[in-house]
């Protein structure tokens, strides 16, 4: 709806500023149609009117973009918003055009008469733009900051508005290089005050942004991450016959909804689309594969219901704005938590009920740990040089695993992840695993089953899908964090660059997969593919195979990290007051990769994702045996908190504690051997616990299970041969 100008003018008069509550919220009204301020809005725009900095965390979809919209309409002059994305930016002012509000945006794939105009507005002594979008990229040219320089001389700039603030973190999801740029911002404008705005930023990223944009005493407004009116659900690919029909089944019996579904690769997304398409579904693709034109087009389409669903990469990002999304879909797993929070964030913008649902496949997981851990190698030497200050990709994926493969309450797992701690009873079974615990517990069963089998087979032994389409490295490119942003003079920003890993795995296979072979040709052919890139990268054939399966520094610390998780958790659940969570942490992993470390990576992986589950299971006085002198429980820890028969401390330096499988689930009384000291943990031949399998896990949490030893137990071999992957529609 185009509004007339003239409100706004007779609010605002000709150069006051408009203040005060009431005559805010009839801005509000006015320009878009709501009511009231929703959560701490208007806060943020009070201090900001002010002249106070102000640092924003609200969730995805809470309306941070009003806390500098009603500014800009508020008082005479420019607010100028850095935002990561063009897309973001096109759909805001794209937005706010309809509403009749002067904004625009400045970034490379407009025409040079579009761009002209704009300078020639912002050179005038009355511009008449009240918004100003522009990259991070942009803002770090000399010509860009000169323009603003004047524009802030003549008093014209009022507020500087960097939107996904997390970006300029190197801790945060999206670290982009150039966002560290605005620092200088601060120096070079100073008086304006700055709003840093984020949905994804855990306390150390915060603390980042705050520094980083040199906000002086900012206004710090923080919600919480929380997203009622989403209900969470993983559904598991390899329990799937076909994940396709599954989605188009479920796109079908919700109706005509808008959804965005996410995929990881760009081939994927055409097909997905194509194959919705041919069901009757609306559908298109959306990646950096296309050109501005394709995109703009798809987007439009989008965001006015001509199309009901977009199949994405994550170029379909940040800030996308349509209220009524009310399914996303990740067709992959997604990297990290805060990047699923921010994609799966797209959905019920309008607070109302919404699906978020993420189709969880081993091979994914596999593929996603392959290309984190190559780009963990390739990281800026600039970055590599605050080792330790940088975030560890890997750490933040086995997150994602856990959300996954856990049996606890999504909902519960988002928001700690955030550092947010809320009981499970808070998702009010608005998840899978609250909603349908029983069927969770045994997807998840099943889950374990087939990659137990799997691990058996050959399958397991290289990362590589069945898919033709993953081989082809540009398929990623939108995936990368922007690491490599310094280095390109364009201000476009939807990623679109190769950089080495791409290219390793695109060599993995040489070229594409012809589409007509069929499943056991392509996993020959894709094992030839795997050999060749060895022999064509490798000299020493030999030792490097050794190295494909080294556990390598990085795992462990992921482990150690993971384990760390674990035991916080642990900590919480038994109401422990003191545990030396590192140093248990530590220990525990040394005890996996003393097992495992020289049978190869993934025995090592599973010791852990079992120590971990145990972890979530255990009762304190198992725990505080197993960890012996690494915990610092005292005595009244022990003695207030410990079951009935677990009296005293236990058995510290007593060499090899023996446990029976009754005291790990209480029923068969098989002994098995458990834990040692750190201090015995040196002894060569230590025995090391049997951690329960996972359907040990999940049967002891269901309290109907015994405890076997069936991690050592052989899989009917029919299982195998008859179904290796696929077995049952959800
Ligand atoms: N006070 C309000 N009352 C009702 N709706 C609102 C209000 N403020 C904003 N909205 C609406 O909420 C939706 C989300 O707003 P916005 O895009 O600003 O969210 P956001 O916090 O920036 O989310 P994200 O982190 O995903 O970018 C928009 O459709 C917006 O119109
Ligand atoms: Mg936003």
């Amino acid at each position: 709806m185009k509004k007339s100008p003239l409100p706004l003018q007779s609010i605002r008069g000709s150069v006051k500023q408009v203040c005060g509550k009431e005559a805010l919220v009839k801005l509000l009204r006015w320009h878009f149609g709501h009511a009231e301020f929703r959560g701490r809005q208007f806060e943020a725009i009070e201090a900001i009117l002010s002249g106070r900095d102000c640092f924003c965390l609200m969730p995805t979809g809470g309306g941070k973009s009003m806390c500098y919209q009603i500014p800009a309409l508020a008082k005479p002059g420019i607010v100028l918003v850095v935002c990561p994305l063009i897309a973001l930016m096109e759909n805001q002012v794209m937005a706010l055009k309809e509403k009749g509000i002067a904004a625009e945006y400045l970034s490379s794939n407009q025409t040079s008469h579009a761009k002209n105009k704009i300078h020639e507005d912002l050179d005038s002594g009355k511009p008449s733009l009240r918004l100003l979008y522009v990259t991070p990229e942009l803002i770090a040219t000399p010509g860009f900051m000169s323009k603003l320089t004047k524009i802030y001389a003549r008093g014209l700039l009022n507020l500087i508005a960097v939107d996904e603030a997390h970006c300029i973190s190197t801790w945060g999801h999206d670290f982009r290089p150039s966002y560290r740029k605005l620092s200088s911002l601060r120096n070079r404008l100073p008086d304006v005050p700055i709003l840093a705005l984020t949905a994804t930023a855990v306390p150390k990223v915060q603390q980042d942004v705050i520094e980083s944009l040199c906000l002086q005493n900012p206004l710090v407004l923080k919600s919480s991450f929380n997203r009622p009116n989403i209900y969470y659900e993983v559904r598991y690919k390899d329990l799937l016959d076909d994940a396709y029909a599954d989605l188009s089944n479920l796109l079908k019996v919700t109706g005509d909804v808008c959804a965005i579904v996410y995929c990881l690769e760009r081939t994927t997304c055409d097909d997905l689309s194509a194959h919705l398409s041919k069901t009757g579904i609306s559908s298109a693709a959306y990646h950096a594969g296309l050109n501005n034109k394709v995109r703009t087009s798809v987007l439009g389409d989008w965001i006015s219901s001509k199309i009901q669903v977009v199949v994405a990469t994550v170029a379909f990002g940040m800030g996308i704005d349509r209220k009524d999304v009310r399914i996303v879909c990740h067709f992959n797993i997604p990297k990290s938590m805060e990047a699923f929070y921010q994609e799966s964030g797209r959905a019920g913008r309008d607070q109302l009920p919404s699906k978020s649902l993420l189709y969880y496949g081993v091979d994914d997981r596999k593929r996603m740990e392959f290309i984190l851990s190559n780009s963990e190698k390739k990281k800026l030497p600039s970055l590599r040089s605050e080792e330790g200050l940088s975030k560890n990709s890997l750490t933040d994926f086995i997150q994602m695993v856990e959300f996954c493969e856990g049996s606890g309450c999504r909902r519960k797992k988002i928001l700690e992840s955030f550092g947010e701690q809320v009981p499970a009873s808070l998702c009010r079974k608005s998840c899978d695993a609250c909603k349908h615990p029983n069927l969770v517990a045994k997807h998840l069963e099943e889950l374990t089953t087939i990659c137990a089998v799997r691990q058996k087979s050959s399958f397991s032994q290289i990362f590589i899908s069945s898919s033709s389409d993953m081989i082809d490295g540009e398929q990623f490119s939108e995936f990368w964090n922007h690491d490599n942003d310094e280095t390109r003079d364009s201000d476009e920003d939807i990623s679109d660059y190769d950089d080495d890993t791409t290219k390793a795995v695109r060599s993995l296979a040489g070229s594409k997969l012809p589409s007509h072979l069929g499943l056991d040709e392509k996993m020959e052919f894709l094992q030839r593919a795997e050999e060749r890139y060895y022999q064509n990268n490798i000299s020493d054939r030999q030792n490097k195979k050794l190295e494909k399966n080294v556990i390598s520094e990085t795992l462990r610390e992921s482990s150690k990290q993971r384990l760390q998780n674990a035991l916080k958790q642990a900590q919480q659940r038994l109401g422990i007051l003191k545990i030396e969570v590192e140093t248990s942490a530590c220990f525990l992993e040394k005890e996996c990769y003393k097992k495992y470390g020289k049978s190869g990576k993934s025995f090592y992986y599973s010791q852990v994702a079992s120590t971990v589950r145990w972890l979530s299971n255990t009762s304190l006085s198992e725990l505080t045996t197993r960890l012996g002198t690494t915990t610092s429980l005292t005595s009244e820890d022990i003695l207030s908190k410990a079951e009935p028969s677990t009296t005293s401390l236990p058995l510290l330096d007593q060499g090899p504690t023996k446990f029976t499988s009754e005291e790990l689930n209480g029923s068969s009384r098989s002994e098995i051997s458990l834990g040692v000291s750190p201090l015995q943990s040196t002894s060569s031949s230590t025995d090391l616990p049997v951690i329960p399998s996972f359907s040990d896990y999940v049967n002891n949490r269901n309290g109907k299970g015994s405890l076997t030893n069936t991690s050592q137990k052989q899989l009917p071999r029919t299982t195998v041969q008859k179904n290796p992957g696929k077995r049952m529609k959800l």
